[in-house]
């Protein structure tokens, strides 16, 4: 089944055809196929270990599938595509920031690596995760959410076309996922995309992928 998440006045940017993946000589994903077009959000959703995070490592490069086929753009993609690993961006279960760091040290360190240094998009991309008052307190004294949106304000340093996320709104209070949900809906509008795994429903919309355990 192709997921809707194609639309039809657009060829889609990322399309997957019969995704298999085994693990520990386990298969995990079978015959998954999707197609994702700019402005579209695919919504993971699915047990735990039903390898929503398995299909995330594939699309970003991890994990290399036993079967079926990815395109990008239309372009057969294999292990490292430079094109490709330019345009996403991925937020895993883990945050990938350095404790003794501040957000703002954090941020800078990523906005150097991204090659975006625009003034402001340091300070701009801490407000827009209320991250102000926290800006230069070491990550390691900071709570679960906080770290989490430390994680999630690096999405706003430079302009990825494609997001894979894992679970991100899994630790932040209320407050916090209505602003990563604007966030989210300002890229899509954009004409960015969004693969995310996660275990409640986003209110932003979009496809639905279920994936069953593996028996
Ligand atoms: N490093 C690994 N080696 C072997 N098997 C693994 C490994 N990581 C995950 N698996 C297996 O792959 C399956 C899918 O795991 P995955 O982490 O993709 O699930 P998930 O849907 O993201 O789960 P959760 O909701 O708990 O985050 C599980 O059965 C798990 O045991």
């Amino acid at each position: 089944m192709l997921l809707p998440a194609a639309r039809p006045d657009h060829a889609p940017a990322l399309s997957v055809e019969g995704l298999g993946l085994s693990r520990a000589a386990r298969p995990v994903l079978r015959g998954i196929d999707l197609a994702l077009s700019p402005g579209c959000l695919l919504q993971v959703l699915g047990a735990n270990g039903s390898g929503k995070t398995s299909l995330l490592r594939v699309l970003c490069g991890l994990a290399v599938p036993d079967e079926g086929t990815l395109h990008w753009h239309g372009r057969p993609l294999r292990a490292g595509d430079p094109a490709y690993l330019q345009a996403l961006a991925y937020v895993g279960h883990a945050n990938g920031i350095d404790p003794d760091l501040s957000p703002t040290e954090n941020l800078r360190f990523a906005a150097r690596m991204a090659g975006s240094d625009a003034a402001g998009a340091v300070a701009n991309a801490l407000a827009a995760q209320a991250l102000e008052r926290l800006a230069h307190t070491p990550v390691r004294a900071l709570s679960q959410g906080q770290r989490r949106r430390v994680a999630l304000a690096r999405l706003s340093l430079a302009r990825r076309a494609l997001w894979l996320l894992d679970e991100p709104v899994a630790a932040l209070d209320a407050d916090a996922c209505a602003r990563f949900d604007a966030q989210l809906d300002a890229h899509l509008a954009a004409g960015g995309m969004a693969v995310i795994a996660t275990h409640q429903l986003l209110r932003n919309g979009g496809a639905v992928l279920r994936l069953e355990a593996a028996t």
